[in-house]
């Protein structure tokens, strides 16, 4: 089979326009005022009648004719005869003659010889005769037939977006309903044979993964104005993707795929889009997202994005959305960028138009600091840890540190982390970051915790082992209890470390950044010592040793999965998910904190949330404060 080779990608601009040369943009329709929030009025709105429509007292008094107040003041009212009473929704029976006033209310038809209402706190009545100590001129207390808006009034222009204060206008003309710009309708079909819809069963074995890019683009679809259509996933053969493609164009203004763009034998989206329709481009000098196409399928516009879901929603945000926007008749939103320094030297030399996800934090001084997020294009984590993206040039090869850089924030009420950390992931850990606004906290471990810390980008580490770094002062810490998580009741008779040494039982380890592996090494190093023997011949005796995961519960859940028979971790974890715990001993967990950011509000509240601790760790099996 045939593959793609990338060999000219198009720049940017040009897919810029080959997407506007698209037409997306539906016919106009009418929907009822109730539902127009958000939509965009299609022509223009005349007033058909005059708001109000008579003149309404604006306050509870009285009706009167100004010049019978005239001089009036505390020390000398004018005195008015009662001559009746008008209500809001009520034809007035009285009319206002020389040296008379009607009682109204808010809102009521001022009755006819009145051209002013005083409000009742400035008079007395006494008897059927009313004592007014103001002077009033005339319109005062009275809004006028039209004041609002008069009849044959442009009341609202077309590409208004109808929010509701113009909801209010329209309401106020009795509109019910109004021509709206018609909202595009997007189809969305993911591909790819291992997709399964959240809430479904998943074989991760078999490589099935949960299917990100569907809901994530039709919310976004939504968020640029766009009606989203679910189709299901599109199997990775030929046939199964075109039936979908063309079931979908028949339906909709836009169709979005996702995936099968690239450059393996399985990826034949491009060759579906040429045999159908049209392929306009393929291939853009961008990163993430570079396999991108865009195209025709009979009567509706095409646009394939990546499958990586980072890739994925990137080439949306960036080159999607905004026709999206276009096609519905919304402005392009407000954006918000803010400039920092980088915070530690970046890479890069692919040659392409890199958006990277970046994330923001402050330093001791309030310097913002800029620091890359990128797990890669798959990784959901790389734009929910990010705070925006960084526009950086083909021709750029690194970006140092402390380089100025201009972050493009995700929105504008974006605000960065109060608290940034990075180090051990743990349970206590997270039930105090609870009590803390705004905390971020990357699990990557101790080693990188510490490292990250060293250079100036986090706030705080949470290590175990090694604490000594140059600057930092310990907020605190406390003990957990680890050992090999095994099966519910210990079925192989697991008593120690020995065990996986000398028998044979499938172990789980950790990742080398983690601090458990680390515990875990410096124990085996003085068995090794205690039998006489090299370390690295002991680690070989482990079945699975070098098996490593990186997240604390992965090997306890591999021990439950019956995948293994014992797994390096903590006696919480072991507890919490029902299994049997051999304890092996306690390490010391550490809150190391960089000391010329101590006096940020969010390392304070976390010192404060440390006095939680014994509460804390007492809730913990196998902690202790
Ligand atoms: N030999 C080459 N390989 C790749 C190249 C290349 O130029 N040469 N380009 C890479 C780049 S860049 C990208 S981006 C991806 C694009 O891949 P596809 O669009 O073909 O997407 P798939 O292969 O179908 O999937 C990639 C990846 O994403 C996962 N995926 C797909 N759809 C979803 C979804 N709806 N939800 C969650 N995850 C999804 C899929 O399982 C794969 O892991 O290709 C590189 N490879
Ligand atoms: O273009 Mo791919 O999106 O670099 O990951």
């Amino acid at each position: 089979m045939s593959r793609k080779q990338f060999r000219d990608l198009a720049d940017p601009e040009t897919a810029r326009e080959t997407i506007a040369s698209l037409d997306l943009a539906p016919e106009p329709t009418e929907v009822p005022l109730r539902e127009a929030r958000g939509r965009v009025l299609a022509s223009r709105i005349d007033a058909e009648l005059d708001v109000p429509g008579f003149d309404r007292a604006s306050v509870d008094g009285y009706a009167v004719r100004a010049a019978d107040t005239f001089g009036a003041d505390e020390a000398d009212p004018a005195e008015l005869e009662l001559a009746g009473a008008v209500h809001a929704g009520v034809e007035p029976s009285v009319e206002v003659a020389i040296g008379e006033c009607v009682e109204v209310s808010t809102g009521a038809v001022v009755p006819p010889g009145a051209d002013a209402v005083v409000m009742v706190e400035r008079t007395d009545e006494d008897a059927g005769v009313v004592s007014v100590r103001t002077a009033l001129a005339p319109g005062d207390g009275v809004m006028f037939a039209g004041a609002d808006v008069a009849a044959g009034e442009r009341a609202l222009g077309p590409g208004t977006v109808l929010t509701p204060r113009e909801i209010g206008l329209l309401s106020a003309l009795g509109v019910d309903s109004v021509p709206v710009r018609g909202q595009p309708t997007v189809g969305i079909i993911s591909t790819g044979d291992e997709l399964v819809r959240p809430g479904g069963d998943l074989d991760s074995s078999a490589g099935e993964i949960y299917d990100v890019n569907s809901y994530t683009i039709a919310t976004a679809v939504e968020a640029a104005g766009g009606e989203a259509r679910l189709y299901p996933h599109a199997g990775d053969d030929y046939e199964a993707m075109e039936s979908v493609l063309r079931e979908a164009a028949d339906d909709c203004d836009l169709v979005l795929s996702s995936g099968s763009t690239s450059a393996s034998a399985v990826d034949v989206i491009y060759r579906v889009i040429e045999d159908t329709g049209e392929l306009l481009l393929h291939g853009v000098a961008v990163k993430p997202g570079k396999p991108m196409l865009v195209g025709r399928i009979a009567d509706s516009a095409y646009i394939g994005l990546p499958g990586y879901p980072v890739s994925a929603l990137t080439i949306f945000r960036t080159f999607v959305a905004p026709a999206v926007r276009e096609a519905a008749g919304l402005p392009e939103p407000e954006t918000a960028t803010v400039s920092g320094e980088m915070a530690v030297r970046e890479r890069y030399s692919e040659g392409r138009q890199r958006y990277m996800p970046a994330g923001l934090v402050a330093d001791g001084d309030g310097t913002t600091l800029v620091y890359p997020v990128d797990k890669g294009s798959g990784a959901t984590t790389s734009l929910v840890e990010a705070d925006g993206v960084v526009s950086v040039p083909p021709d750029v090869e690194y970006l140092d540190a402390g380089e100025r850089v201009t972050v493009h924030l995700f929105s504008p009420d974006v605000r960065p982390p109060a608290l940034f950390g990075a180090g051990e992931d743990d349970p206590a850990l997270s039930r105090l970051l609870d009590r803390v606004d705004r905390p971020r906290h990357l699990g990557v471990g101790s080693r990188q915790g510490r490292r990250r810390l060293r250079d100036g980008v986090t706030d705080i580490a949470v290590v175990t082992g090694d604490a000594d770094i140059d600057g930092a002062v310990t907020l605190g810490g406390w003990r957990r209890q680890w050992g090999l998580v095994v099966p519910a009741g210990n079925p192989d008779d697991v008593s120690d470390l020995s065990d996986l040494v000398d028998r044979e039982l499938r172990f789980v380890n950790r990742t080398t950044d983690s601090g458990l592996r680390g515990t875990l090494e410096t124990a085996l190093e003085s068995l090794a010592a205690d039998r006489d023997r090299d370390v690295a011949g002991l680690f070989s005796d482990i079945d699975g040793f070098g098996l490593a995961v990186r997240a604390h519960e992965s090997p306890a859940r591999k021990v439950r999965s019956g995948d293994a028979d014992a797994g390096l971790g903590l006696r919480a974890t072991a507890e919490k998910l029902g299994l049997g715990f051999v304890p092996c001993g306690t390490e010391q967990v550490q809150v190391l904190a960089d000391a010329s950011r101590t006096g940020k509000d969010g390392v304070e509240a976390f010192r404060q949330a440390l006095d939680d601790l014994p509460a804390v760790a007492g809730s913990l099996p196998g902690y202790d404060s």
